[in-house]
């Protein structure tokens, strides 16, 4: 077995795998003379769909399953991986690509939606590890440290990025429960020894099911459970409903169906049934009869009509026309198409949403395609009232400026499946009235919860080792980066209440002497820190899971007008580094212009800012000063990019994706070259950075003049190696310089 110290490279889906294939050539060929081995692992969908069905493969068909690798891979010292953006799956996604690979001859299995047998109750299992947000909680064996580099920050300071104005009189708002929610409901302790726990519902006639058996738990560890009830959650919608239809705004849901992905599909159905809810009245049986299932969304409902005889089909459309007419107008995804907020519960996703709303003077494209003011709906309230608070700052002060506003890192608890991370196992729709119990080894019940049929329960655990960390990693980058850090934690919140005594604890540990360390509630922690963004100041966000997401797509956003150009460290626990290219996910939408335009608008800022700190790991683990140079001068090239404004355009003709590599990599050489401290890498690179920069012209204009017109990849999911790198790598001359 070699142990040849290496950096893991994941080869992921959609944009962020299209980019790869032109700028993993380019790394190699960096690399490779200072003893810096890199390895790729496929984590994208297909694989890993494929690499759970090795019994259904031809021999030649089979895969590895890379995630599984790479987990065990994080949680060891010499771990150095890159990890770009994934698909986390949502049910139609993941049908899409076992569709894609069944054309392709790979035998898997269908999609069981409601599985009648054994057999098939193993397949659905299967699949169910695929979904969602498979990926990232496995990787993440630590926390997360991002935030915007100082180049970053100047650039947008510079060239400030469109912002939409806000007025006092903007309708825009989020709409959220005030009961009967998880935040309403929840209940949380703190274990004082190790044990392992059930969890038991118990029916109004005593009748006890087993949720789940032998949870281990460890001393120290915080469990919390609650509970959404249906009944507030269906109460809750009709009312919004019917609000957006008298105030005149658009109806636009916002959830982490993917992230989140048993309750959220849940409750993105509930709202698909209480917008529709006379044509479920009318039609309801038939919807039943021909296996609707709206948890996945209402383009789930469109596409099963199909099924029906053209009489009944024309009919029910019509009710739809009828209902989208006079119902509240809702937000939409592609207007052109036709294709609206609750067709499909990947489209819209929380984190990266809301501010794109936020930074569009709170609005959102209605049907006509118009920006028009919107009714945010997120119906727990845990997390919803710091947009509020966003949006009323935004109403009260009008939109920041990108060019002189602060920024706001964010160190964020997640290792070993913090918070909601973990709940995934642990969340169950009740189907029938009683109560739900987290049962000790003791037989003593810790939480205990009523329920009625429909509702959500869940239960989410974060243990102290991960809380440990997570608070020297905020004292450390408080004190590295001289700002003041606020954790985000509300002391009415049961499970905040239990965080705040551990953080308060474990602060104790270390020096905080000068720094200014707080606790404040989440609405409480945005009233702040916009408030000192505003005045262009800096405000450390320690958060816990759910935030940690929003906020690095929230402030990165409206500071430097994206989260892909973010540094997203996460320290491994155990001493490895992953790093993460940026905030952002995996831009489908680009792709879409990829194939019809051949322009890749995708930006890779952030592969070059983890691929450098990357470098700088290996160099110090690996006691290899190149690795450190490479680091280094790339970090400089990253910078000459943005100066010379040399990311990607939006529009086809124009620089894209593999323009930008080009440039980088001739800054990159052109770096290498003119520094002192190794010499051989400056002869090196001598020769590479004239001919790069001798073939400036005809390298640009190879890549610019193919542009235009529409490219095949021979796949969406499982793209054809040879087509993708052809299409990835068309510069003849940029080929052979770097070959
Ligand atoms: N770390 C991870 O693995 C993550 C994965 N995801 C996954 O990504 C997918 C898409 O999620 P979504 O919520 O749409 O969020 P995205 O961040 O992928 O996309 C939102 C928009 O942000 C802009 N954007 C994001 N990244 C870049 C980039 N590198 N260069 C240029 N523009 C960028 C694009 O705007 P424009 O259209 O204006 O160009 C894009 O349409 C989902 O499958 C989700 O599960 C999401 C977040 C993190
Ligand atoms: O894992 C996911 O599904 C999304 C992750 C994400 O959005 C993030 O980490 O910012
Ligand atoms: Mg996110």
């Amino acid at each position: 077995m070699s142990t040849t110290p290496k950096i893991i490279y994941t080869k992921t889906d959609e944009a962020p795998a299209l980019a790869t294939r032109s700028f993993l050539p380019i790394v190699e060929a960096f690399v490779k003379s200072s003893g810096i081995n890199i390895e790729t692992k496929d984590i994208s969908l297909a694989a890993r769909i494929l690499a759970i069905f090795p019994d259904f493969l031809n021999d030649d068909q089979k895969v590895n399953d890379d995630l599984a690798f790479l987990g065990e891979l994080a949680k060891k010292p010499e771990a150095n991986i890159i990890k770009l953006p994934n698909i986390s799956a949502s049910i139609p996604q993941l049908k899409a690509a076992i569709q894609e690979l069944q054309e392709q001859g790979f035998k898997i299995p269908n999609y069981p939606d409601e599985p009648s047998n054994t057999e098939e109750k193993e397949i659905k299992s299967r699949y169910d590890k695929v979904k969602g947000s498979a990926v990232n909680p496995v990787l993440r064996e630590g926390n997360s440290d991002r935030r915007a580099p100082k180049a970053v920050k100047n650039y947008a300071k510079k060239n400030p990025h469109s912002m939409g104005a806000w007025s006092k009189d903007s309708k825009s708002h989020v709409a959220t429960m005030t009961e009967g929610d998880f935040a309403h409901n929840e209940k949380s302790t703190t274990l004082t020894d190790a044990t392992s726990v059930k969890i038991v519902h118990t029916d109004e006639n005593g009748n006890k099911t087993i949720l789940k058996d032998n949870l281990a738990l460890l001393q120290g560890e915080i469990i919390d459970a609650t509970v959404m009830s249906k009944k507030a959650l269906i109460e809750f919608l009709d009312e919004q409903v019917e609000d957006a239809l008298d105030k005149g705004v658009l109806f636009s849901l916002h959830m982490k169906a993917t992230m989140m992905k048993v309750s959220d599909p849940i409750i993105f159905g509930h709202a698909v049934r209480v917008f529709f809810k006379d044509l479920f009245k009318k039609h309801g049986e038939t919807f039943d009869k021909i296996g609707v299932d709206v948890n996945n969304g209402f383009g789930n409902l469109l596409s099963n009509l199909n099924q029906l005889p053209d009489d009944k089909h024309e009919e029910i459309r019509e009710d739809i026309r009828y209902a989208l007419e006079h119902s509240a107008d809702l937000a939409m995804v592609n207007s052109d198409k036709g294709i609206t907020n609750l067709h499909v519960p990947s489209d819209v996703i929380i984190d990266a949403s809301m501010p794109a709303m936020i930074r569009n003077s709170g609005q959102m494209w209605n049907a006509e395609g118009k920006a028009q003011d919107t009714k945010a709906v997120i119906p727990d309230s845990s997390y919803a009232g710091i947009y509020t608070a966003t949006i009323d700052f935004c109403k009260e002060h009008g939109a920041f400026d990108p060019t002189t506003m602060g920024t706001v890192p964010n160190v964020g608890l997640m290792a070993q499946k913090a918070e909601e991370y973990g709940s995934h196992d642990k969340t169950f729709e009740i189907t029938s009235n009683g109560k739900v119990e987290v049962i000790d080894a003791n037989e003593k019940t810790l939480i205990s919860h009523n329920v009625e049929e429909g509702d959500i329960w869940r239960m989410c655990q974060v243990k102290d080792a991960p809380i440990q960390d997570w608070v020297k990693l905020a004292v450390t980058r408080a004190r590295a980066s001289q700002t003041p850090a606020v954790f985000w934690l509300d002391k009415n919140r049961a499970h905040d209440a239990q965080l705040i005594k551990k953080v308060n604890t474990y602060l104790k540990d270390h020096d905080t002497n000068g720094l200014d360390l707080r606790i404040l509630s989440p609405v409480d922690a945005t009233i702040f820190t916009c408030k000192r963004l505003k005045e262009g100041k800096d405000t450390i966000s320690v958060s816990g899971n759910v935030l940690r997401d929003y906020l690095t797509d929230l402030f990165p956003i409206l500071e430097v007008g994206t989260s892909a150009k973010m540094l997203s460290i996460v320290p491994l626990m155990n001493g490895g580094g992953l790093f993460e290219t940026g905030a952002g996910g995996s831009a489908p939408k680009h792709v879409q212009q990829l194939l019809e335009e051949n322009h890749l608008r995708w930006d890779s800022l952030g592969e070059f800012l983890a691929l450098a700190v990357s470098l700088e790991h290996f160099s110090q683990v690996n006691n290899n000063p190149k690795a450190k140079i490479l680091g280094d001068a790339l970090d400089n090239a990253t910078e000459k990019l943005l100066e010379n404004k040399k990311g990607p355009s939006r529009k086809a003709g124009e620089l894209d994706n593999r323009g930008s590599h080009f440039y980088l990599a001739m800054y990159w050489a052109q770096e290498l070259a003119n520094q002192t401290t190794d010499t051989d890498l400056a002869k090196e690179f001598t020769p590479l950075a004239k001919q790069l920069a001798d073939n400036e012209e005809t390298i640009v204009k190879e890549l610019n003049d193919i542009q235009g017109s529409p490219v095949t990849i021979g796949g969406y999911y499982e793209p054809k190696e040879d087509l993708i790198n052809t299409v990835m790598r068309p510069s003849k001359t940029l080929n052979n310089i770097l070959n």
